[in-house]
Order: C-alpha cells, then structure tokens, then sequence
C-alpha cells in the first residue's frame, strides 16, 4: 500500500477512549500525516496528541460523517478508520451508511473495529 498522506478518523461515543489510544501509541507513525476527524472524535484525537495535524469537522450528527465522504469523492483521504458502535442506535444512521458506501465506491482502505485498523496502519505507514 502506497503511504498515506490523509487518514480520516471517526469514532463513535463507546469508541472514543479506543481512538484517543490508538493515536497515542501510533503517535509517531501519524507525525506529518494530515488527520481529519469529526468534532467530538477530533477533539479527543488533539488532547491525547496535541502534536498531530487534526483538521476537526463537523461532528457525526451535525453533519461530519457527510462531509468527510465528500472529502473522499474528491480524492483528498486515503483511508478511513471508523471505530464502530455497533450496539448503540444513532439518529444519523443513515450518514453513517452512506460514508461506508462511499469509501467502498471510492476503493478507500477501510477499517471499522480496532484490530483491523491496526493491520491498517501497520500497512500503510509501517
Ligand atoms: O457520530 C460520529 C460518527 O458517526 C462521530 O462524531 P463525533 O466525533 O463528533 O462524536
């Protein structure tokens, strides 16, 4: 896999401590990478690692999720890690599904569980 220039990260609510250590420990790996986040996911991403470059979006509800699956059509990330709650209903369910479906149109890396993002990243940017 080609190394990553913009990786987008999202996490849901039960996932947030999940996404906030995972970029702790790969904080060197993500150095120089541009990360885009929704607001909430993007917020704890920069108080775990006040170093890294987080362009914060909306958040997932309010529109994030919609704006980074456009930010995917027009080419601009290369791959997307979405930590998932799967056992959680959420009125925006239906952005959720659409950015899934855009990151398959588009053939962007995709990683929505923590072990696959791990495959992920120790693919891409080693
Ligand atoms: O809801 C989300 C993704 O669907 C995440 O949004 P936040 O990072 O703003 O909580």
């Amino acid at each position: 896999m080609t190394r990553a220039r913009c990786i987008a990260l999202i996490a849901h609510d039960q996932k947030k401590d999940d996404m906030a250590d995972f970029a702790g420990r790969h904080q060197a790996q993500l150095t120089g990478v541009r990360i885009v986040a929704t607001g909430t996911t993007g917020g704890r991403i920069k108080d775990a690692c006040p170093d890294l470059d987080v362009t914060r979006l909306k958040s997932g509800p309010l529109g994030g999720d919609q704006q980074i699956g456009a930010l995917i059509a027009t080419g601009e990330v290369d791959m997307l890690i979405f930590l998932v709650d799967p056992l959680t209903s959420m009125p925006h369910d239906v952005d959720v599904k659409a950015l899934m479906r855009l990151a398959t149109v588009y053939d962007i890396p995709m990683a929505l569980n923590l072990a696959t993002a791990e495959i992920l990243l120790a693919s891409a940017l080693g």
